[in-house]
């Protein structure tokens, strides 16, 4: 199966969680992190942290951005997989500021809008703020169904490309 590369930065405060308002392109006018495709000639996390300014303007250093997840999306009638690899950070430079892309705000971890978010980010969200790692897989009929679904907590990842 092609796969496709990309990027989701989740920054964090103590109990608050910085999500961005998608305003154009795939999942649009959902709240979700930062990201987008992996370019050619640059690693994941180059792209991660690429994508993280230009959508939200913040600027974090490659120490201070942590793998904790991968998410292989399949969404039925589309050969391609989108394999998102998933980073967090409490550690930036910056204030967040509305881009072309994305209105980026604060949410208090009580009130994260799960209701306008990808309907996988209510299962593994948990997860990545109590500090697990975590390899998951969902097939989705068009963009708000999850037919099947497996998520894993995992000490390490098993794919050799997370660099
Ligand atoms: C299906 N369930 C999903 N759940 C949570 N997050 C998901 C997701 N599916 C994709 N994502 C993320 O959505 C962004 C799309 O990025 P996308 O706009 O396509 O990339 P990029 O900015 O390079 O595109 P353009 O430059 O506009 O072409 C990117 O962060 C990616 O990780």
């Amino acid at each position: 199966m092609p796969h496709k590369t990309l990027t989701l930065v989740l920054i964090t405060k103590p109990n608050e969680v910085l999500l961005g308002y998608k305003k154009r392109g795939f999942g649009s006018y959902k709240w979700n992190g930062f990201g987008g495709k992996v370019e050619e000639n640059e690693s994941i996390r180059e792209a991660a942290i690429r994508e993280l300014k230009e959508e939200s303007g913040l600027v974090v250093s490659p120490n201070n951005l942590e793998q904790v997840g991968i998410i292989n999306f399949e969404f039925v009638g589309d050969p391609i997989i989108l394999e998102v690899h998933v980073f967090t950070s409490a550690i930036y430079d910056g204030q967040p500021f509305e881009t072309e892309e994305m209105i980026p705000k604060w949410f208090k971890l009580q009130d994260i809008p799960f209701h306008e978010m990808w309907a996988d980010d209510r299962l593994w969200f948990p997860l990545l703020l109590s500090g697990k790692k975590f390899q998951g897989y969902f097939l989705f009929q068009g963009h708000d169904v999850i037919l099947k679904h497996a998520l894993n907590i995992v000490e390490n990842f098993c794919n050799l490309a997370t660099e």
